[in-house]
């Protein structure tokens, strides 16, 4: 039985709420990946625990990384995640890197999971399921290239139709056996399901791919390279790369673990080879999820705040800062720590900056403020979205015109050129954005009901109790 609609909270007066998000799922997963290339345990404090970074940790699981979990970090109230990284002996891993010689391996204790997941029964095969998470599906396949193993990728219905092509050309051009039905011919797009092995190991170090369709390629094959035997060059050619706060985030996230990376021309990046020394981070909150939130201040007139914004981040939800004051929002930051401010949310009078460019993942949520302006609002250079977990461009465009409201597609996003009148079911293509959209809308017009609300699960599982927490009232303060 497909579940029951979600009634969208309806806001009766302008919010006042302070929120608190769970930890950046592309930073949770960055650094996931790179503590199981380490040379010894590291440590993630603040890491996302949602569906994406599950599967994340799945995979790492299936190639022999050990995880452990502190569910309340030194009683800082915050969880913690401890990677051991593949072990020595797993294959290509041991060479010409050799891992540390006190490196402590992988001791099996309390709380740690085990590594008997994601074997193909009697075949040999390891199988990772990437369920619909881009950073899984694009991330993984270099490691598990790395790993030696032979790998089995598949995912949701939805992602098998998410283009894969650029990872699986590029890794072919290292050496990589690539197999498979989602297996592309020359010069073709690729999907899930395929399978990687690379049985001489990683053999080239130089590498051209488009990555026009999706930055995760870029970064897929930037975040293993250290480990490959002479690390990687790689070329964009085609169309730009959309989403570059991404590839930005790689990189800075690269430098951080300790690795060289340098761009020494423009779309070219270059990754030294090297051992990654374990390490120990503390991950930031999701900016981008914090994006709804932050939209309830604005299109109920009320006040959001959130305390430990970061004041310099990759993260391309810092675009809010700059976003919300173009939809009319007042933002106000207050000092808090050296790297944190707090980021107040003021509504006022919502109106379109006429143009919004390139907001890669945030498209749906500032759709969702689009959609309640009076005057029409154009976004460019999102057509990438098309091969996000659904549809967005056409996924967004249905919805606000079931809504009442008028919008269509153009080549490179779409325009909205009529705000929507009235409430109804918002359908979610199994999308979490395209279910927040539901809800932020939700809160200013009359019945709105979103369709399987559990999809936010990927990134935010307690999404439905967090939005009923921004409408509880606020206490009054005692004088
Ligand atoms: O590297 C990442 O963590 C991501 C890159 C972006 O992908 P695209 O470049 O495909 O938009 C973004 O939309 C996605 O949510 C996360
Ligand atoms: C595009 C997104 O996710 P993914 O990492 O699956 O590409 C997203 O979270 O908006």
């Amino acid at each position: 039985m497909p579940p029951q609609p979600w009634p969208a909270p309806r806001a009766g007066a302008p919010l006042r709420a302070e929120v608190t998000v769970p930890g950046s799922k592309s930073l949770t997963n960055r650094y996931l990946l790179l503590a199981a290339l380490a040379d010894g345990p590291s440590l993630v404090i603040n890491p996302l625990h949602s569906r994406d970074s599950r599967l994340m940790l799945d995979a790492l699981a299936a190639l022999g990384c050990t995880v452990e979990h502190f569910p309340d970090w030194e009683n800082s109230g915050v969880p913690a995640v401890r990677i051991s990284p593949l072990p020595a002996g797993s294959g290509r891993l041991d060479s010409p890197h050799s891992r540390r010689a006190d490196s402590p391996g992988f001791a099996v204790g309390d709380g740690v999971e085990g590594t008997e997941e994601g074997t193909g029964e009697g075949t040999g095969e390891l199988r990772i399921d990437c369920g619909l998470a881009g950073t899984v599906m694009r991330f993984m396949p270099a490691v598990a290239a790395l790993s030696g193993a032979r790998v089995h990728f598949d995912g949701d219905p939805e992602a098998r139709v998410r283009p894969m092509g650029a990872v699986q050309h590029g890794l072919r051009d290292l050496g990589v056996e690539i197999t498979g039905p989602g297996a592309p011919a020359p010069g073709q797009e690729g999907h899930l399901p395929f399978t990687v092995q690379a049985p001489q190991g990683i053999t080239g170090d130089q590498i051209t791919i488009d990555a026009s369709a999706s930055s995760q390629f870029v970064s897929g094959l930037l975040l293993a390279a250290a480990r490959m035997p002479h690390g990687l060059t790689l070329r964009h050619v085609g169309e730009s790369v959309p989403s570059l706060e991404h590839v930005e985030m790689t990189l800075q996230v690269l430098t951080e673990v300790g690795v060289q990376v340098s761009s020494p021309a423009k779309h070219t990046w270059r990754v030294e080879p090297g051992e990654i020394p374990a390490f120990s981070v503390r991950v930031e909150p999701d900016l981008s999820n914090a994006g709804p939130f932050l939209c309830a201040a604005a299109v109920t007139g009320g006040e959001v705040s959130m305390r430990g914004w970061p004041i310099t981040s990759t993260q391309i939800g810092r675009r809010w800062t700059e976003l919300l004051p173009a939809f009319g929002a007042e933002v106000i930051t207050e000092p808090e720590t050296a790297t944190t401010v707090t980021l107040r949310v003021r509504g006022a009078q919502l109106r379109t900056p006429g143009t919004v460019d390139g907001t890669a993942e945030l498209t749906p949520t500032v759709a969702a403020l689009a959609a309640l302006c009076h005057e029409p609002t154009r976004f460019t250079s999102v057509g990438h979205l098309r091969g996000h977990e659904t549809d967005r461009i056409a996924a967004l465009v249905a919805e606000i015109r079931r809504l009442g409201g008028s919008a269509e597609e153009t080549e490179d996003g779409f325009k909205v050129t009529a705000p929507v009148t009235h409430g109804g079911l918002v359908r979610s293509y199994a999308d979490h954005r395209m279910a927040t959209f539901g809800a932020v809308l939700g809160l200013v017009l009359e019945g709105v009901e979103v369709e399987d609300i559990s999809c936010t699960a990927k990134t935010m599982p307690d999404f439905p109790q967090l939005w009923a927490g921004l409408l509880a009232p606020v206490p009054e303060a005692r004088p």
